[in-house]
């Protein structure tokens, strides 16, 4: 079996471009091929390029999994992972946080693989997340902030940008062909894994392997509503506010007036009026922490095995 290993050098805010040379020597030390990507984009060619039934690992945070996973959905490839970005959600969801580098490259390089539930939405797979409204109207907002702004306070600034401009689209919301809701939408997360954003947990009974989508609509929020609910939300707490409707399907499919942002696993996507998101059961071939033994890694094994 081929093993490819894709760096993400602007990954995890330079640290994963610190690293990179050690991290390439080690992946070809296992027999691994290692490339150092070149831009955006470029992770989804290389995924693209390698050959049926390799295993290609992702090393850095969603971004790059989800540009690796553009390369390789529906095909006979098998995705790893060695999380160093500043959002980890898909690692995350597949139990891998917390190891140190080497450990977690050992482990996405050899140990066995299992396979999870696989998304789409318009086109384009996701892994772990897919958000409509107004999480991703934030990242939007964050592209433009200041370029001095980092972290928090980028994201603060972007939020209360995006809540100074609120205005709720009117959404039209189907489940398996059900019509489920029509009103005011303050978003809509359609979620494979419990949590998006960095460890946000919005669906904390998602489970990617049910075979199922879980979605998460928040209906009528005002500005102040939406401040208020951000603590319960960040403590998973927000499933009894009345205005959210927690649900899970095969097919989601939501119709707005107008164009609304989207994000799969925190990337934006084109923009569209309509998303039409569904869930391929154990779809996607990954390496996670269920099939080898709970807390072990396995032993190192030499170069070209
Ligand atoms: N060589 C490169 N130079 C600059 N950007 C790159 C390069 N290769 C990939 N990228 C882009 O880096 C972005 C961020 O990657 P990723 O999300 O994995 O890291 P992160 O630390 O979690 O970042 P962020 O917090 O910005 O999402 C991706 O959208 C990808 O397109």
């Amino acid at each position: 079996m081929e093993r490819w290993v894709i760096v993400n050098p602007a990954a995890g805010r330079g640290k994963v471009g610190r690293l990179s040379g050690a991290i390439l020597k080690a992946a070809r030390e296992r027999g691994a091929k290692a490339f150092l990507t070149e831009g955006p984009g470029h992770a989804t060619e290389l995924a693209q390029k390698a050959p049926e039934g390799a295993r290609v690992v992702a090393v850095g945070g969603d971004g790059t999994v989800h540009e690796v996973l553009r390369g390789l959905a529906g095909t006979e490839k098998t995705l790893g992972v060695v999380p160093i970005g500043s959002g980890n959600d898909f690692a995350r969801m597949l139990g891998l946080l917390g190891l140190p580098w080497p450990k977690a490259l050992e482990h996405a390089l050899f140990a066995p693989e299992e396979a999870v539930d696989l998304g789409w939405v318009n086109g384009e797979p996701f892994g772990a997340s897919l958000g409509i409204g107004f999480d991703a109207l934030v990242a939007k907002k964050a592209l433009s902030a200041p370029p001095f702004l980092r972290g928090m306070p980028r994201y603060l600034y972007a939020l209360f940008g995006v809540l100074r401009e609120l205005r709720l689209p009117e959404g039209r919301v189907l489940l398996d062909g059900a019509l489920v809701y029509q009103g005011p939408l303050l978003l809509l997360a359609v979620m494979n894994g419990p949590a998006y954003g960095g460890g946000i947990p919005i669906a904390p009974m998602a489970d990617p392997r049910d075979g199922r989508l879980s979605v998460v609509l928040a209906r009528r929020f005002s500005r102040l509503g939406v401040v208020l609910i951000l603590p319960r939300l960040l403590l998973g707490r927000h499933l009894s506010h009345p205005e959210v409707v927690a649900l899970a399907g095969r097919e989601v499919a939501v119709d707005f007036p107008h164009p609304v942002p989207a994000h799969a696993d925190g990337e934006l996507l084109p923009e569209a009026a309509s998303y039409r998101a569904e869930v391929v059961p154990l779809g996607l071939r990954v390496v996670g922490r269920r099939a080898s033994v709970k807390g072990e890694v396995p032993a190192l094994r030499p170069a070209g095995t």
